[in-house]
């Protein structure tokens, strides 16, 4: 087993991202829509791969994404620079407030509702895909459908470039687990009222497939052997990178 975990939502993304990417020691897995089973189905996957003493050291959530008009365009190639749970938190007559600003204990919130995308391995990814549009990738759990709603969302996140409905929870499994996390997506659609005429899902599974060959030039490095000496001296508090097996400095509990 190679060391990269790619979770894709369904099977046919899965697929577009195997053609590019024919290394069969890359486990890309469509595990279902939306941030609950996807964030559910990774942590299943990662304790099993560690309980089973081959665990993985870096997961990717891809897919097909909705894009900002005049940010990302339809057929493009997104890599997120945070996953971000846009819908997770609380209205008040005065707008949105994120979970992070409802005065929670910080132990109660995990990575809060931004779980930024490892640097190494962003880093990696960025320079296999220079094409590619940098910036956070949104998670909802409601497709953004009308004029309103996008709207308040492009201005609620205004540098955001994509949503989609898994990255959120992959990523936070991924935390959980002390493992590296990134985000790649493919545009299928502009975001704004619902249009399915709109879709360009040939394009983006397409692009999807384009985009996989970035994944295959991060295995070699993701399935090397872990080097005690090396590893012991990035320090116990050091963050689990995609060139570094994960440090295990906190469990499911938080604790
Ligand atoms: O029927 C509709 O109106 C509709 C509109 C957008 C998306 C869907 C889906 O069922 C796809 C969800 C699936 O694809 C990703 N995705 C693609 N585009 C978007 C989007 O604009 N907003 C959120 N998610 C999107 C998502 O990650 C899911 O896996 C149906």
């Amino acid at each position: 087993m190679t060391g990269l975990l790619v979770v894709t939502a369904v099977p046919a993304e899965a697929d577009a991202i195997r053609a590019g990417l024919p290394d069969p020691s890359v486990a890309i897995t469509p595990v279902g829509v939306g941030p609950a089973v996807a964030g559910a189905a990774t942590a299943r996957l990662l304790a099993l791969a560690e309980a089973a003493g081959r665990p993985y050291r870096a997961v990717v959530s891809a897919g097909v994404a909705g894009g900002f008009r005049g940010r990302v365009a339809v057929g493009g190639t997104v890599l997120g620079t945070a996953s971000i749970a846009a819908d997770l938190g609380a209205e008040s007559p005065e707008g949105f407030i994120p979970i992070d600003a409802l005065g929670m204990p910080p132990a109660l919130l995990g990575g809060g509702s931004v779980v930024p995308a490892d640097p190494e391995l962003l880093a990696a990814l960025r320079a296999a895909l220079p094409d590619a549009t940098i910036g956070p990738v949104l998670t909802v759990n409601t497709v953004t459908g009308t004029a309103a709603s996008t709207e308040l969302i492009a201005g609620r996140y205004p540098d955001a470039v994509a949503e989609a409905m898994e990255g959120y929870g992959v990523a936070v499994a991924a935390a959980q687990a002390a493992l590296p996390f990134a985000e790649l997506r493919t545009v299928s659609n502009p975001i704004g009222p619902r249009d399915r005429d709109a879709w360009r899902m040939r394009e983006a599974l397409a692009a999807l497939t384009e985009a996989a060959s970035a994944l295959g030039q991060l295995a070699p490095g993701l399935s090397r052997v872990p080097s005690p000496t090396r590893d012991a001296a990035a320090g116990p508090g050091a963050a689990p990178s995609a060139g570094s097996p994960p440090a295990r400095t906190r469990t499911p509990s938080g604790s």
